[in-house]
This record gives structure tokens, C-alpha cells and sequence, in this order.
């Protein structure tokens, strides 16, 4: 007889923030596979899972961005940076930092070589196609995050799905021991209730300050509930290095709002823009 609970020395399965849709490329993204992973895509030696790094790996960013200087350039990292409009463009306007982008999808990560071959093929970006919950403090060293990315994560919706979402308190323990003095973290969401969760997890955090106490609602109406505990103020406005991607496209199509969040680790400057306590009512 197989008894019910058969013990197990399989590793317990970690909560993840994704499912793991096809990773079967059309021709023309596996021709930019081809072409270009082996200049972009990070090839990290795997662990338990295809998605996490074997644990005694670890990035070394001055051979990863082959600077050849003392590396002094801050590191920008993108969670969930789907078909690349942002880190692609993030890295052709900004060769002085680094961008290290996590993505599980792999369509996603070959469309995104192809939107930084159009870019200009800029050498201070990389793709790493690994769960970033879980690889994030393998991979880089304490202090190395300058900015910290995370737009439109996925939602999950239902209530016993909550632990899925990104914006969590174990993401916080994995990636603010890695962020850099000053270091600030910028998210974005088009769903009112998640954008509440976000603000409630990230207030609690003795480790962040919000970097625009007094700024106010985004200004509208959406067309999905908004929860009657959403605070008036600590909203970011829009941040402009963001591109707006398909999401947030469809997502303004569908009459719903986007909520920009930034946060700084404790001791980070509050930034210009909403930070004064008296800013103006929502869409005053
Ligand atoms: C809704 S999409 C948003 C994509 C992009 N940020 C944008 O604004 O267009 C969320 C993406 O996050 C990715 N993702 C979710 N959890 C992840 C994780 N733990 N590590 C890396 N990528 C993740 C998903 O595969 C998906 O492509």
C-alpha cells in the first residue's frame, strides 16, 4: 500500500512569483537567440531548479560588463523585465551605469535581445533568465544595487494566491542587503488593490523611506475597486525612465490607473516632485 504522506528528501518547493509558460522560441526569436545570447544572455551554471543558480555561483560585475577600471558604475536591476523596452532603453541612454536584467520567460528574454540589438547593442546590459526571488543573493554582492526595478508585476489576484506576488516581505530580506547606500527602489502597478499591498508591505519595512511622503494619488477615476483603505499620500509620480510598455498600454486601454511607488534605503534623500507633506490633493 503507498502510504499518504511518503517521506521525502526532495528540497521543499519554493513559493515562486510565476508560472513557467512554453519556452518554445518562433524562428525569428531563435534567430535572435542565436545571434545575440551570447553576448547579452547570462549563462549561469544551474542548481536544484532550472531557474535558480547553482549556489557557489557568483557574478563578478567587472568581468560581466568587462570594465576594465576600478568598477565604479552604479548597477541598475530590473525584476521581471519581460520583452526588454526598459532595460534596453535604460542601457542605450545611460552608459554610465550597468543594467542587469531578471526574467524567467524566455520569449521575453529573446524579444529583449532583439529590442537591444535595435538599441544600438549597448554593452553595459545583461539578461540573466533565472528567478530573481531566489538567485538574487547568490548572485551579487551586498552593496552592489543601485536602483532596483520592478513594473507591473504579476498580480494574483486570488486572495490564496497573495503569496505568490513579488512584492512580498521575503523579496525585501533577499534584495535590501544587496542594495547599495542610497539605493532606491522603483515600482510600478496598474491594479489598485496590488498597488495597496505594495504600499502596505513597503511602509512596514524599518529599511526603506518612502521618497515622496506627500505625494498624492495618481489623478482619476479607475475602473477597478479601489480599496477603501488606499492612503492619499506616498505615491511616486510617474517615473521617466519608464517606458510605456504593453502592459501599462493595455492596461490605460482598460480604464485602470498606474500607481508609481519609490523608496529609498534608510538614509536615501526624499527626491524632488512630491516630496513636500503639502502637495497638492489628488487631481487638483
Ligand atoms: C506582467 S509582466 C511585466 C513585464 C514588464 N515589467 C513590463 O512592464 O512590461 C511580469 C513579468 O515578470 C516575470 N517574473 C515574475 N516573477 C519573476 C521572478 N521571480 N524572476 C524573474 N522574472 C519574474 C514574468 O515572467 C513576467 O514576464
Amino acid at each position: 500500500m503507498v502510504p499518504q504522506n511518503p517521506p521525502s528528501d526532495r528540497p521543499r518547493r519554493d513559493v515562486v512569483s510565476f508560472v513557467r509558460r512554453g519556452t518554445r522560441l518562433s524562428r525569428s526569436r531563435q534567430e535572435a537567440w542565436d545571434r545575440l545570447a551570447g553576448d547579452f544572455v547570462l549563462d549561469v551554471p544551474r542548481g536544484e531548479r532550472d531557474t535558480v543558480p547553482d549556489p557557489d555561483t557568483s557574478l563578478d560585475l567587472r568581468e560581466v560588463f568587462g570594465r576594465d577600471r576600478a568598477r565604479t558604475a552604479p548597477l541598475v536591476v530590473e525584476i521581471g523585465s519581460g520583452q526588454g523596452e526598459n532595460i534596453a532603453a535604460a542601457a542605450a541612454v545611460h552608459p554610465e551605469r550597468d543594467h542587469l536584467a531578471f526574467e524567467v520567460y524566455l520569449p521575453g528574454i529573446a524579444q529583449s535581445l532583439d529590442r537591444i540589438e535595435r538599441a544600438g547593442s549597448p554593452r553595459n546590459v545583461r539578461l540573466v533568465p533565472l528567478d530573481a526571488l531566489h538567485s538574487l543573493p547568490t548572485l551579487l554582492p551586498a552593496g552592489s544595487i543601485g536602483e532596483l526595478w520592478i513594473f507591473f508585476p504579476d498580480p494574483w489576484h486570488k486572495s490564496r494566491h497573495h503569496k505568490r506576488r513579488l512584492v512580498n516581505p521575503p523579496l525585501l530580506d533577499a534584495v535590501l542587503p544587496l542594495m547599495a547606500e542610497g539605493g532606491v527602489l522603483r515600482l510600478a502597478t496598474d491594479w489598485a488593490e496590488y498597488a495597496v499591498h505594495m504600499r502596505t508591505v513597503l511602509d512596514a519595512d524599518p529599511r526603506l523611506d518612502s521618497l515622496h511622503p506627500g505625494g498624492p494619488r495618481p489623478a482619476g477615476e479607475p475602473s477597478d475597486p479601489v480599496p477603501e483603505e488606499t492612503p492619499d499620500r506616498g505615491w511616486a509620480p510617474r517615473f521617466e525612465g519608464r517606458v510605456r510598455t504593453s502592459f501599462e498600454r493595455k492596461a490605460l486601454d482598460a480604464g485602470r490607473l498606474v500607481w508609481d511607488l519609490a523608496y529609498g534605503v534608510r538614509g536615501s534623500r526624499p527626491e524632488p516632485g512630491y516630496s513636500d507633506p503639502e502637495a497638492p490633493a489628488s487631481g487638483a
